[in-house]
């Protein structure tokens, strides 16, 4: 069964506590936080503020994923402020290793992301040393695009050279996931889900929660 990151991008804003207590309650095990910069990314979400205000009232995992350029100038001040992971992309820094290792001095998960347009091998140097991959499975910048099929392909090969080496780290997908679309992915090794329109869009986002979750059993 696949775990479950409710994407707050997609939450609503003023009732922001009730949301997330809503997808604590609801069975979620993480809480994914896109910080978007206007620069790697062209939209603007938030700052480590969001991730203060938001750690004294949960104890789900902060998934926080950095979509900014030069992560390494952040990190520090996400990890001060109660981040549980902190994902950095590898086409956003020369200096995946170093951001890398910014991240585990300051006794935070480690998390490498990649975009559809970059392959495995980008990474394959710097898999020993994390907690986490995250295989985008839309162009990071948005939320409520269409999962891209061609990235299940990308998830199998990093779960064959998980096993192959016996690593240890679990591998997120990110974007356009429903309960359609995680099953494939799931499949190929994906162990957790990203969903923010496909939570936060329904009326009732706890049975959406449940549905991934049925979706993978
Ligand atoms: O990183 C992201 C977009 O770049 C997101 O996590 C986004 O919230 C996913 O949204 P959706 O589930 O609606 O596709
Ligand atoms: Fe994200």
């Amino acid at each position: 069964m696949i775990k479950v990151a409710p994407s707050i991008l997609s939450a609503d804003y003023v009732n922001l506590q009730r949301d997330i207590e809503m997808v604590d309650k609801g069975g979620a095990e993480l809480l994914h936080i896109d910080i978007m910069d206007g620069a790697f990314v062209p939209a603007l979400s938030y700052g480590p503020g969001w991730v203060k205000a938001i750690r004294p009232i949960t104890d789900l995992t902060l998934d926080v994923h950095m979509m900014v350029q030069s992560p390494e100038r952040y990190i520090d001040t996400f990890a001060d402020a109660g981040a549980d992971i902190i994902g950095v992309h590898t086409e956003a820094t020369p200096h995946i290793h170093r951001a890398l290792q910014m991240i585990k001095n300051k006794g935070v998960k480690a998390e490498v992301v990649i975009n559809p347009g970059t392959p495995v091998a980008a990474i394959t140097p710097v898999l020993y040393m994390v907690d986490q991959v995250l295989v985008m499975t839309v162009n990071p910048g948005f939320g409520g695009q269409k999962f891209l099929p061609e990235t299940v392909k990308k998830i199998a090969e990093l779960n064959e050279i998980k096993k192959s080496q016996g690593l240890d780290f679990d591998i997120e997908i990110d974007g356009g996931v429903n309960d359609s679309t995680v099953v494939a992915a799931y499949q190929a090794g994906a162990t957790v889900a990203v969903a923010g329109s496909y939570v936060f869009d329904d009326a009732d986002p706890v049975s959406r929660i449940q549905a991934l979750k049925d979706a993978t059993k």
